[in-house]
């Protein structure tokens, strides 16, 4: 096959081409990014006295423990109480965090948790222990004392775990014990933080945190996804009771089956996504919840949600002369964060009769307010036709790795109308279009696999063809604990201790970290077939970038035939894999990507192995 390449570029890439998307589901908030290693640390939107109330947590010693509705709450947001009655001897309550603690030795911990004695007050300090210990109870890895005044009211007692070794496994639990009381004490709002991503406070996991950064994202779309819409409305996500002291914020019903606490909330969000160097594709409730639940069709119904929408804007970028901004100066940053685009819901699509009065109500209050930003539509495109026309479309796909393939040329036919798309969600999840999002049994995958990484890849070479009027994309969903989840694949997978880079996430960084800055036309490729390329010039320092994937078993060489001459060497940076081959937390490495130098020609030849994705990056003479 030879590739001849255009030496006249026909667009630019735009800055934001390549990112991330993220919502809390499959733990990847509560129990993955968020830093937070306690389960349940709150007891919130929780039941009292029922066993659910108390998921993670056990006795320690002969304890009893039990959730209540403490006559005097911590906290409006924060009703219930973990009460322990404690018996003589060493005892207490134990939490088993995410499915496992990571006790690793060179980190010190921040712990901490509230207390009140609602009886017969103790006649001296209570000494309680904190401690971080193996499962099976035999070894303790790390213990601190905090004293505890004798009181009624509630206090917070804080102290840090610095572990005397690392724990060979995350079969670990964090404990807090008496030794010297007995009695009933009532605690809440318990906390373990490990060192955070760049020392953010109440921030992210640094692991994870990491492991997003080296992808090179330009912006992050959060929070949601299904996850912002709610099952019902009452239970729809609100910024407001995501910021504020974590005694603030009451946490809520998720849309993937668990509790959220909303410790990650929009401040935390804003900040992180600052550090990261990305910037956020923020999304605000659109008046539909999942359930089924739809904000009617007038002024009045509409206002209150129009208005905690503006509220939730004016929070970003308003400045400290306004409620939103003035808080947000409160929190720490008085300077409004970056905000250029709002997207007005999710997957709309699913409720287009309503959005054709909820999408005007949103945007001809919000866009005059908010002139700078870009707001983005939810539903399909021009599909039902709104007013006001929507300058840009979130567009979601999910299918197998041969419609990705076939699919390359999804926008080639758009016009050019000053639309703008953001490719908001897409992933090949299974193997059998006639039941996507079936089980593993049935075709979906558990871990993205090589056929559906290469897939993605063709998609994308597309998307880089198209991106005059595609602005952004993102894989979805972003993470997933390999314990609990509610979706697969990911493009991370992780557990207490472990991140696993895919296929598909190393795909996605081929791409994030070799975007170039104009793309070069080139001999079109057979969408039918099994080769896809792309080739962009870089202007920094100078060069040609080639995009290779190889969608078929056979190896195939691929001669482009570069616009000017080139020098040196070019260097390659290569995956390649059998088709169902998936990296896994057995087998985290089974496929990643092989860098190599190799010799530059102005007739470039790349040879793809079958499944591969090739990344050639040959210096302009
Ligand atoms: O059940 S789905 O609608 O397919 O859920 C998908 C689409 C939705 O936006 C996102 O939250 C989720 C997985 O990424």
């Amino acid at each position: 096959t030879t590739v001849v390449v255009n030496g006249t570029a026909s667009h630019n890439i735009p800055e934001t081409l390549w990112g991330l998307m993220f919502e809390d589901i499959s733990h990847s908030g509560d129990g993955g990014l968020y830093g937070e290693l306690l389960q349940n640390r709150a007891f919130q939107e929780v039941t009292p006295g029922t066993v659910a109330a108390l998921a993670a947590w056990t006795p320690v010693g002969g304890a009893s423990i039990a959730v209540i509705a403490d006559s005097t709450p911590l906290s409006s947001a924060l009703p219930n109480a973990l009460q322990i009655i404690v018996p003589d001897g060493v005892a207490g309550v134990g939490n088993m965090g995410f499915w496992g603690i990571n006790v690793n030795a060179s980190w010190t911990y921040n712990a901490s948790f509230f207390f009140r004695f609602p009886d017969t007050l103790p006649s001296s300090d209570v000494t309680a222990t904190a401690s971080l210990v193996s499962a099976s109870g035999g070894t303790v890895f790390a213990s601190a004392n905090v004293s505890l005044s004798p009181t009624a009211d509630w206090t917070q007692v804080f102290t840090t775990l610095t572990p005397s070794a690392s724990a060979p496994d995350t079969l670990n639990n964090f404990t807090v014990t008496f030794k010297d009381f007995s009695g009933t004490i009532n605690t809440a709002l318990f906390s373990l933080f490990p060192p955070t991503f760049m020392g953010q406070e109440n921030g992210m996991r640094a692991d994870i945190a990491q492991a997003l950064l080296d992808l090179g994202p330009s912006f992050f779309r959060f929070p949601g996804g299904n996850n912002i819409e709610g099952n019902t409305i009452a239970t729809r996500w609100q910024w407001n009771n995501t910021v504020g002291p974590l005694t603030s914020r009451p946490g809520r019903e998720g849309t993937w089956s668990y509790i959220n606490t909303d410790g990650l909330g929009l401040y935390e969000y804003l900040v992180w996504i600052e550090l990261m160097g990305m910037q956020p594709i923020m999304a605000i409730w659109s008046g539909f919840s999942l359930g089924g639940q739809t904000v009617a069709n007038s002024p009045d119904a509409l206002a209150p949600y129009i208005e905690q929408a503006r509220q939730q804007i004016e929070f970003v970028v308003g400045n400290t002369s306004t409620p939103g901004g003035a808080l947000r100066a409160s929190l720490g940053h008085p300077e409004p964060f970056t905000l250029n685009f709002v997207e007005v819901g999710n997957e709309d699509q699913f409720a287009p009769s309503t959005y054709l009065y909820r999408w005007p109500a949103f945007m001809n209050a919000l866009q005059p307010l908010f002139p700078d930003i870009r707001f983005l539509a939810t539903t399909f495109i021009f599909n039902p036709v709104l007013g006001p026309t929507p300058q840009s479309y979130d567009s979601h796909m999910y299918d197998t790795p041969d419609w990705f393939a076939k699919n390359s040329i999804m926008y080639d036919g758009f016009l050019r109308n000053g639309t703008t798309y953001f490719e908001g969600e897409y992933a090949a999840i299974s193997v059998n279009p006639s039941d996507l999002f079936g089980t593993p049994a049935n075709g979906r995958f558990t871990f993205p696999t090589m056929n559906g990484s290469v897939g993605e890849a063709a998609f994308m070479m597309g998307l880089e063809r198209n991106a005059d009027i595609v602005f952004a994309a993102s894989y979805a969903p972003l993470l997933g604990h390999v314990t609990q989840n509610q979706w697969t694949p990911n493009l991370l997978a992780f557990d207490a201790g472990a991140v696993i880079k895919s296929t598909s996430y190393y795909v996605q960084q081929m791409f994030s970290l070799n975007r170039g800055d104009a793309y070069l036309p080139s001999t079109r490729a057979d969408p039918s077939g099994t080769l896809f390329w792309s080739v962009v010039q870089q202007n920094a320092p100078p060069a040609f970038i080639i995009k290779l994937a190889n969608t078929g078993a056979d190896a195939a060489n691929v001669t482009f035939q570069l616009p000017a001459a080139v020098k040196g060497a070019a260097r390659l940076v290569q995956i390649s894999g059998n088709p169902t081959d998936s990296n896994t937390p057995e087998s985290p490495d089974k496929v990643v990507p092989v860098t190599s130098s190799v010799d530059a020609g102005q007739d470039m030849v790349v040879a793809a192995p079958g499944f591969s994705v090739s990344v050639v990056t040959v210096p302009i003479a």
